[in-house]
């Protein structure tokens, strides 16, 4: 491992980091990336939802990904996290700036505001729930779900650049269902009960692999509707989500790009790049061989190479 530098004083070299930004629906480019290479990645999982684009933005590397691909070909239970974020790792991918459109399960989140979650209940049932097994045990800490200062330095951003009349609200738990239809009135009043701020179909399952990976994670929740509990508006239709989306895709994209230009000043530094430091259960010499292959990007900092 590289040994601490004022860039990273939790022992991990952040100075030639990537940052990934994970496009969700309507997202599906990255305006503002220079130099842009395709890259198409194999994994030990398999082939990642699209080819990953690395680019640059001012001096920092960034890697994009569209998470349902760039024409939206797989749903929210297709997506391909586990081939992700591998190879997102594999890129040197230490932050994740995820976009996501989500419904609101409260009056105050209003369409075309924006939120950055702190927290998840997750009601998926059909999702990878790890990206070790096959004789190597991993317990990541998943109490604190999101990186509080990537989510911060987020915040900070969306706030600045948020027009007249709309919000960015700070915190809240984000709902995600495993979809792909829309939740039904008395699961949205359940949600609403359990005092969900937003809902979605993608976020858990990833930023769960994402911990896992060591890769600090932070979500811009983009809201397009009041999913189906209130009365005053239409519940959530496809088209609905798109058209708040348009409405606010550039003001995304500038978002992102603000966002791009903190990171590369401060380099945040994270618990989640050492989430696997107390975690890995299975002494090295009892993982079959080709599970410490499969594994080594992530046991690597801990166990060495494995030759
Ligand atoms: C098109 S509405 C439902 C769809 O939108 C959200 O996608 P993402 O999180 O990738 O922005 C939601 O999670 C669903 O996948
Ligand atoms: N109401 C909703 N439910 C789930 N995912 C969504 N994405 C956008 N709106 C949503």
């Amino acid at each position: 491992m590289s040994s601490p530098t004022p860039n990273s004083p939790n022992g991990i070299d952040l100075s030639r980091a990537r940052l990934g930004i994970l496009g969700g629906s309507g997202l599906y480019a990255m305006e503002g990336l220079e130099d842009i290479q395709e890259l198409t990645i194999e994994t030990p999982y398999g082939a990642p939802s699209d080819a990953l684009r690395l680019g640059r933005i001012g001096d920092l590397e960034v890697v994009f990904l569209a998470r349902h691909g760039r024409h939206h070909s797989h749903t929210p239970t297709e997506v391909p996290y586990q081939a992700n974020l591998w190879a997102l790792r594999s890129l040197g991918v230490r932050w994740i700036l995820s976009l996501s459109a989500v419904g609101s399960l409260q009056e105050q989140v209003r369409p075309l505001d924006m939120l950055v979650p702190d927290q998840f209940i997750d009601r998926t049932q059909q999702r990878p729930l790890t990206l070790f097994g096959e004789g190597l045990v991993a317990h990541v800490a998943f109490a604190e779900p999101f990186c509080p200062a990537l989510s911060r330095l987020l915040g900070d951003v969306a706030e600045s650049l948020m027009p007249e009349g709309r919000k960015l609200h700070r915190g809240g738990t984000y709902l995600c269902m495993e979809g792909p239809a829309f939740s039904t009135r008395a699961e949205s009043e359940l949600y609403r009960s359990w005092d969900c701020q937003v809902i979605g179909m993608t976020n858990h399952t990833e930023a769960r692999l994402a911990r896992e990976a060591e890769i600090a994670y932070a979500t811009l929740a983009m809201v397009t509707d009041y999913d189906c509990w209130h009365q005053e508006h239409a519940s959530v239709t496809v088209e609905m989500v798109i058209a708040n989306l348009q409405a606010n895709a550039s003001l995304a994209q500038q978002i992102v790009r603000l966002a791009a230009q903190r990171v590369e000043a401060q380099r945040p530094s994270s618990s989640a790049h050492q989430a696997l430091r107390h975690a890995l259960m299975t002494p090295k010499e009892h993982v079959p061989a080709a599970t410490r292959r499969k594994l080594e990007l992530f046991t690597a900092p801990y166990w060495g190479p494995f030759s």
